[in-house]
């Protein structure tokens, strides 16, 4: 019989795959059956002593007698130039709720996974979509709903839905999500009992986004021949310190994930599919979340706990960007980072990467890809230990919304020591959280960061900040500033008087007044505090001079669009 192998899978074949066995990928039909097992028992015959490490499986279509039928084809990896390290779990892939949002979009993330049979990735994923939102506001409303409403609360209704949905799509066993949305209406039932929504309650909550993300996807990978083994990463050693929805990852993580991971693909490979965002308290041994966002950071645990050769965070945006796309759609994708610079960008409130996620990564020296999961084609950002900075000025520009400033200033007179010492210890005490800072002998400007104040609930009103000031007055006076932003201008500070002219420059051109300014000791870093209601013009004004003008570097717009050079 002659046989026409044509590929129609995601990518181009791979010149390393060089046995092949196939089965039917088609609901069976007589025809079928018997043409794919034909096929299957000629190729397995040909390596049936192999052991199936690295098999990776794509979809073939098969001519046969003039008719197309579709069989999948597992490759077994084997160019003789693979020694027996390059068997071990090599790269993290990271997909975040927008890259699994649906049963269309897991599909292809499988693809895409399939596209890489070099690979044999550790794949994180996030809650499908905005599960993880609407998880939160399911708890809020069961707060005071009353229990027999619970059942009718609609982000209750939207979770199941899209999850039998996309089961049912996927063609996988529904009894796999149905325990899990039997506990969460439970659990909604025991909040709107007790009529308290706790930080502790509320990861446990959330928690059953990335239970079922996981659980659906591994399920989906087996069902298409593709070994998979799904992982809470709270029952894999991810040990995090008690600090509900905000939990810091203990040392003791790295060792335990290791040997979880390392043991289990040793002596039975299969791709590992883990929850993002989740660990377990040290002390109380519940759930924990790593912070919005936390599958970032469970990505680079995973890296720099396996030794991987890279972690790539797949998103839907072409990489980290030199600004947020919501705030300027013209932001273009920055093609290389240094761990710091992605660190602080972050930090300052670029959503993209998971503040902390950074950490881990830079521990272990293992380059950090940003991928986008909707245009695999586009290069995304690699993010390493240093790069080349000869040409580098401005990176990145981010803003950071609602941020609270303080003024404060000495009663004490000029030579006094001790004052900021004072200052800072009861922030300490209060365990407020401090961002940018700017000081002299007698004086502090600093920014107090509303959503770790939040997550900690400890400002969530204004009486609780007025207490803050309340406890500085008793040393100085406090003047306090609301509804500020930060423009945090990431780059290569060895050029800070260029960024700082040219910013300035684009700032009193466009009628602003900086409030405050501060260079970090990271030197990658310029922060500037901004009203509120002026920080998006200044963001756009300050991209189109930084990243769109036509003009020389040492060049800057004058306030009638021409260009004068500024050196
Ligand atoms: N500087 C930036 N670069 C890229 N994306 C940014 C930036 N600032 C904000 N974003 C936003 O971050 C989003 C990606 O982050 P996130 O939603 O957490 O991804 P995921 O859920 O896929 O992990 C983008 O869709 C974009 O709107
Ligand atoms: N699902 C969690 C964790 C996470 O990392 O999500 P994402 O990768 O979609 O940002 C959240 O929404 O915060």
């Amino acid at each position: 019989m002659e046989i026409a192998l044509q590929y129609c899978g995601p990518k181009t074949p791979s010149p390393v795959s060089s046995r092949r066995s196939f089965c039917q990928y088609q609901p069976p039909s007589p025809q079928r059956l018997r043409f794919a097992s034909s096929v299957s028992s000629d190729c397995t015959a040909l390596h049936s002593s192999v052991k199936p490490l690295c098999c990776t499986t794509r979809v073939l279509r098969v001519t046969c007698e003039g008719r197309a039928v579709d069989v999948l084809e597992k490759n077994q990896l084997e160019n003789p130039s693979f020694g027996e390290n390059e068997k071990q779990l090599s790269c993290v892939m990271k997909f975040g709720g927008s890259s699994v949002a649906s049963a269309e979009r897991m599909r292809e993330v499988a693809d895409l996974i399939l596209s890489f049979p070099e690979e044999r990735p550790v794949i994180v994923l996030s809650a499908m979509g905005k599960t993880t939102n609407k998880l939160l506001l399911a708890g809020e409303k069961a707060v005071s709903c009353g229990i027999t409403n619970v059942s009718s609360i609609d982000e209750l209704s939207f979770i199941k839905e899209l999850h039998n949905r996309t089961v049912d799509e996927l063609g996988v066993d529904r009894s796999m999500i149905a325990t899990y949305l039997e506990e969460l209406e439970q659990l909604l039932k025991g909040i709107a009992m007790m009529k308290e929504l706790t930080l502790r309650t509320k990861d446990y909550l959330v928690s059953f986004g990335e239970c079922m993300s996981t659980r659906i996807f591994a399920a989906y990978l087996n069902k298409i021949g593709v070994k998979a083994r799904q992982y809470d990463a709270f029952e894999i050693g991810f040990i995090t310190t008690d600090d509900f929805t905000n939990a810091d990852i203990l040392e003791a993580t790295y060792p335990a994930v290791e040997k979880t991971l390392h043991s289990d693909w040793s002596s039975d490979p299969a791709i590992p599919i883990v929850t993002g965002f989740l660990g377990k308290g040290w002390r109380s041994c519940a759930v924990t979340t790593l912070g919005r966002g936390g599958s970032d950071l469970t990505a680079t645990t995973i890296g720099k706990a396996l030794g991987l050769r890279e972690i790539q965070v797949w998103k839907d945006v072409d990489g980290v960007l030199t600004c947020d796309p919501n705030i300027y759609p013209r932001a273009e994708p920055v093609p290389y980072l240094t761990f710091d610079e992605a660190a602080e960008l972050a930090y300052f409130g670029a959503q993209v990467l998971h503040p902390q996620s950074m950490r881990p990564a830079r521990e272990g020296d293992v380059p950090v890809r940003v991928k986008n999961s909707y245009n695999p084609k586009a290069p995304g950002t690699l993010i390493t230990r240093s790069r080349d900075m000869t040409k580098a000025v401005l990176t990145s520009i981010v803003l950071k919304r609602n941020v609270t400033m303080l003024d404060i200033v000495s009663t004490r007179m000029l030579g006094q020591f001790g004052f900021l010492a004072k200052v800072f210890s009861i922030f300490e005490d209060l365990g407020i959280s401090v961002d940018v800072v700017a000081t002299s002998e007698v004086s502090i400007s600093l920014t107090l960061d509303p959503s770790k104040l939040w997550s900690r609930e400890l400002i969530q009103q204004a009486s609780e900040l007025d207490h803050v000031v309340e406890e500085l007055e008793k040393i100085a006076v406090v003047n306090l500033l609301q509804h500020r932003s930060i423009i945090s201008l990431i780059g290569n500070v060895q050029r800070s008087s260029l960024i700082l002219e040219k910013a300035f420059h684009v700032l009193r051109t466009n009628g602003v007044n900086v409030q405050m300014i501060s260079q970090g000791a990271s030197k990658v870093n310029i922060s500037l505090i901004v009203n509120d209601d002026e920080a998006e013009q200044c963001v756009r004004a300050l991209h189109q001079a930084f990243f769109e003008s036509n003009i020389s570097e040492m060049g800057c717009k004058s306030e009638n669009g021409s260009v004068s050079s500024l050196s």
